[in-house]
């Protein structure tokens, strides 16, 4: 597994996956509480899902508060904003001003890693944008209904590569246990050819598995409930925890 870098440091050490606690807060104060809850967790890093705030909209407030976030948990902030076709929240901005944000973030240096959707159609111009100010970009993509072929996904991790990602990620939805073999091996097989970070994760009850073992299959980042889950089948940071320590003691 390649570890994700955040300025020239590994997230995670050893062969074990990152952990990421999502932050889903509508509000500043109960995402202030939840990036509080989450440091005494101490997570490798946090996620600001910005598609639950309700000032989004707010560009230089978000900035602002996205700074306030990363002080309080006290690890590395990836910002994201997930679609609605792609599982997120409703929000009041079309896809310009979605880039427009995520250059203001950029730009003021309030976030570790940006989260950007591959099938954006401003995904070019977005991450050239996170490049100008250093800002390493995880390119991902969600398939919420089902869990696309083998070749499918390498294709995708492919594409994450080939359009600048500093990390290349997956998430999708298994309708069996095999569904679930199927990111497991395509993870194992990104993580073997491409020269970037990968991580593949499967949803639901189903793939629950996937967010235990990943790592074991090349997979660089996790995520795991602090206070309230981003997607779903993600467990408890707790729990997580101990099971990762059992992987570690087995290796
Ligand atoms: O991309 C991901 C992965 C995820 O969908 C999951 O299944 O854990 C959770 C999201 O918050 C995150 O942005």
């Amino acid at each position: 597994m390649k570890p994700i870098l955040v300025r020239g440091q590994p997230l995670a050490q050893g062969a074990l996956p990152a952990v990421c606690i999502p932050l889903v807060g509508k509000t500043a104060p109960a995402l202030l509480s939840e990036a509080r809850a989450a440091a005494a967790k101490q997570p490798h890093l946090v996620e600001w899902r910005v598609d639950f705030f309700e000032g989004i909209a707010d560009a230089s407030a978000v900035a602002g508060l996205a700074q306030e976030l990363r002080t309080a948990a006290g690890v590395p902030l990836l910002f994201t904003r997930r679609s609605r076709r792609e599982g997120g929240e409703a929000i009041a901005l079309d896809e310009p001003q979605v880039a427009d944000l995520y250059r203001v973030v950029c730009e003021r240096q309030v976030a570790d890693l940006v989260d950007v959707e591959m099938e954006s159609p401003l995904v070019a111009p977005m991450v050239a944008a996170a490049g100008q100010h250093g800002v390493p970009t995880v390119l991902s993509f969600h398939d919420f209904q089902r869990t696309p072929p083998l070749q499918e996904l390498l294709a995708r991790f492919r594409q994450a590569k080939d359009l600048g990602a500093d990390v290349g990620k997956l998430a999708v939805m298994p309708r069996s246990k095999a569904d679930v073999l199927v990111l497991l091996q395509a993870t194992l097989q990104a993580s073997e050819t491409l020269d970037i970070p990968v991580a593949g994760m499967a949803m639901g009850p189903l793939g629950a598995v996937s967010r235990v073992c990943g790592g074991v299959f090349g997979s660089a980042l996790t995520f795991a409930v602090g206070q309230a889950a981003s997607a779903p089948g993600q467990i408890p940071i707790d729990e997580l925890r101990a099971a990762l320590a059992v992987l570690r003691s087995a290796g």
